[in-house]
């Protein structure tokens, strides 16, 4: 069978990728190959997903006929470059898809010329297919590149299109924004637990809590604020929490992580 897809690091995005897209048979195991140089972690892709696994990047992009998803952390880009350089081919290319964070179009097509490549944000959420993953075209893709990419990563949750000039805000809040959020959820965990919960039930009413409001803003399309105004009784225990998060700067702290974050994907892009 056509090896169609091809997956450089077989890490925590590579796999969530991987996952879905063998489960929702998009691609079938014979028409992946993944490259990866940890044993314990290339043992465990071959099991789990009966791929062909290499340590071979040039490989990948040899045999993969459709899609090359590069899923390595960014400080690798450059020696991946280097290490498939020799073997590329615009006549018979496939597109390259790069999660990578900070990673720009045009490092992109310096280490790819002229070929089509796309830049591509996920989020962590994807391993259970509620992800939302922003996607910018290069100047060699076409229609097809972009439904494949499409494809790709409808597979893991929502997918939107957005210029270049927004990927570093983009990655600052949904690329990063899984952490905040559980970083947030262990927080009200503790509280609950200060409060006098049970650690597991003070978890559960966490969890719980954001995937319901998540849902509910979502579902109703309400703003944030009417929520935050339905639940807060005058006088009553809502407002006095919110008074505190306030004086905390609990949104301030939120915005600056956005902006943070965005400010190192920038970094990461020079
Ligand atoms: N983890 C996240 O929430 C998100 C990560 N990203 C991006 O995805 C990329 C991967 O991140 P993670 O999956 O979290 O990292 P990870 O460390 O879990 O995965 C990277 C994998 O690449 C492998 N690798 C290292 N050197 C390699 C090489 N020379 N050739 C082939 N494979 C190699 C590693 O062994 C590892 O398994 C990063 O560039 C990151 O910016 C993007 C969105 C979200
Ligand atoms: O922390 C990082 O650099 C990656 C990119 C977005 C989420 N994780």
């Amino acid at each position: 069978m056509t090896i169609k897809l091809g997956l450089i690091g077989g890490g925590v995005m590579g796999e969530a990728l991987l996952s879905r897209l063998i489960d929702r048979g998009i691609y079938q195991p014979s028409e992946v190959i993944v490259s990866e140089p940890q044993p314990t972690r290339q043992n465990y892709l071959r099991q789990t997903y009966n791929v062909t696994v290499t340590t071979d990047n040039a490989l990948v992009f040899t045999e993969a006929k459709e899609v090359v998803l590069l899923a390595v952390k960014p400080q690798v880009f450059s020696a991946i470059a280097q290490e498939i350089a020799d073997v590329l081919s615009i006549r018979i290319s496939p597109v390259v898809i790069s999660i990578l964070a900070g990673v720009s179009l045009s490092q992109l097509e310096s280490a790819f010329p002229e070929l089509p490549v796309i830049r591509a944000m996920p989020n962590t959420p994807a391993t259970v297919g509620e992800g939302i993953t922003a996607l910018c075209l290069g100047a060699y893709t076409n229609g097809k590149h972009h439904k494949i990419a499409q494809q790709v990563f409808s597979a893991v949750g929502q997918v939107v299109d957005v210029s270049e000039m927004l990927m570093d805000a983009v990655t600052g809040l949904s690329g990063s924004g899984p952490a905040y959020v559980a970083l947030m959820v262990e927080s009200l965990a503790d509280g609950g637990v200060a409060a006098g919960l049970p650690r597991g039930l003070a978890h559960q009413l966490a969890v719980q809590t954001v995937l319901g409001t998540a849902k509910l803003l979502q579902e109703n399309k309400i703003h944030p604020g009417e929520l935050k105004d339905r639940v807060t009784s005058p006088g009553g225990t809502t407002i006095a929490g919110i008074a505190q998060l306030e004086r905390a700067g609990f949104r301030s702290a939120l915005i600056e992580a956005v902006k943070a974050s965005a400010l190192r994907s920038q970094e990461l892009g020079k």
